[in-house]
């Protein structure tokens, strides 16, 4: 899909003094009250210097978007630089005339110039973003379980121990915590400053959100939950409320063992909604009752390659012989080409393409989320080389499931 649609309003760079009203345009398009101005001084800490956009008809500010400095861990365990897009908006009276597509040309032209390999986002639909070549990297389950039927079997290995953080141990522990296990996970996005202000300090601070961590034999903690009652505790308390968790990370299965025996052992809760667990997350078969919970499978990150040859040769591939690619960007034209994926790497070529993909099909198969061969058969790649697709599934594959975690 070709983002034609021409934009007849002024986009640029919004100066510090602007932002508040980029974040006002932003809160009422998603129905949310504006921040107070207690709100605002820990709201605007995810305001990175430089990477909000305002779109303008005349002086008045319509439509933003904003982004923060992040990175991806691509398969093989490299991290490369990205921008997590975020607070896109587009005024209700200004809607549908090229605000957004003007406001994404922008962002997509100024992350390549930054040198960002990736521009990535969580998308409140599914039908606006493809045209501007970003596509679901990532598949995620949410989770809803029934606590009082979830008991884990007795062998499901334990480890370590869990303990509530205080607010200001939740924001001072964690990024560090977090920032060793960011290699775990094709996927998985780099959290800077600006993304703990965002998820952390502004729900800490303003909202009922409970922070648990655990910690391994050496003390150091290796998994960590942040979760809120979704509803208001019921007028009796054996009624159970519902619990959310928006923040589940563990270095490995025993500890996400342990987060989940955690979770559902808390008391007067009737009902848990765990949201972005990873798709091959084994927890039905830990539980002795496995139909205690019920998982839906989800989008979760959605990818852009920004820097074609960048990201394609960043990133590890299966054992096959090699495959010729041809990506077609009309939105970054520096990015359109041949290239030659292999085991050993990818590079441009002269070579004649055994597959066509657009932006987005490529987002769908550079973390493994699809193969070729499924995209092939619902026409979103071009198969020049039917012999060719067996080769790509297996250079795309990952060994385990593309998985960010992160939301934004
Ligand atoms: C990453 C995040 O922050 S997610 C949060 C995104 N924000 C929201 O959902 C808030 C509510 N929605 C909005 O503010 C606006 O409707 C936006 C930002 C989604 C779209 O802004 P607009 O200025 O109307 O988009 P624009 O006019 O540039 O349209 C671009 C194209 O996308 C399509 N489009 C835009 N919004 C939608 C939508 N919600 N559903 C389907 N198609 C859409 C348009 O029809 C148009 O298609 P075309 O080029 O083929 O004609």
């Amino acid at each position: 899909m070709s983002p034609a649609r021409a934009t007849e309003f002024d986009v640029r760079v919004l100066e510090d003094a602007e932002l508040r009203t980029a974040n006002t345009i932003f809160n009422e398009a998603v129905h949310e009250q504006p921040p107070n101005d207690e709100k605002w001084a820990t709201t605007r800490k995810f305001y990175e210097p430089g990477r909000t956009f305002g779109a303008f008809a005349g002086d008045t500010m319509i439509g933003t978007t904003t982004s923060l400095t992040s990175a991806l861990t691509v398969p093989g365990g490299a991290v490369l630089p990205m921008a997590a897009v975020t607070g896109v908006a587009v005024r209700t009276d200004h809607r549908r005339r090229g605000a957004l597509t003007g406001l994404m040309r922008e962002q997509l032209a100024a992350v390549a110039r930054g040198g960002e390999v990736f521009a990535a986002l969580h998308a409140s639909e599914a039908t606006i973003y493809g045209r501007f070549g970003y596509g679901i990297g990532t598949l995620a389950h949410i989770v809803r379980a029934r606590p009082a039927r979830a008991r884990m079997r007795p062998e499901v290995p334990t480890t370590g121990t869990m303990r509530l953080l205080t607010q200001d141990e939740a924001l001072t522990l964690l990024p560090e915590a977090y920032s060793r296990m960011l290699g775990a996970w094709p996927g998985m996005m780099g959290r800077g400053p600006s993304w703990w202000a965002l998820c952390y300090e502004r729900r800490l601070r303003h909202e009922y959100f409970r922070v648990a961590a655990h910690h391994g034999a050496d003390g150091a903690i290796d998994g960590f939950l942040q979760y809120r009652p979704s509803e208001q505790a019921p007028a009796d308390p054996r009624d159970g409320v519902g619990l959310v968790v928006y923040d589940f990370v563990a270095a490995d299965q025993a500890v996400a063992n342990d987060l989940w025996r955690f979770l559902l052992d808390i008391d007067l809760v009737d009902h848990l909604t765990a949201y972005q667990r990873p798709t091959d997350e084994p927890l039905a078969a830990a539980l002795v009752d496995s139909t205690a919970v019920r998982s839906e499978l989800d989008d979760d990150l959605w990818l852009r390659l920004v820097d074609v040859p960048a990201a394609l040769s960043a990133r590890a591939y299966g054992p096959a012989d090699p495959v010729v690619v041809e990506v077609v960007d009309p939105l970054l034209p520096a990015n359109t080409g041949t290239y030659v994926v292999g085991a050993a790497g990818a590079e441009r070529t002269e070579a004649p393409a055994a597959l066509t993909v657009d932006p987005e099909a490529l987002a769908m198969l550079y973390l493994g989320a699809w193969r070729p061969s499924q995209l092939a058969g619902i026409g979103r790649v071009t198969v020049h080389d039917p012999a060719a697709l067996p080769a790509a599934d297996r250079l795309f594959g990952t060994e385990r499931a593309a998985w960010c975690g992160s939301l934004f």
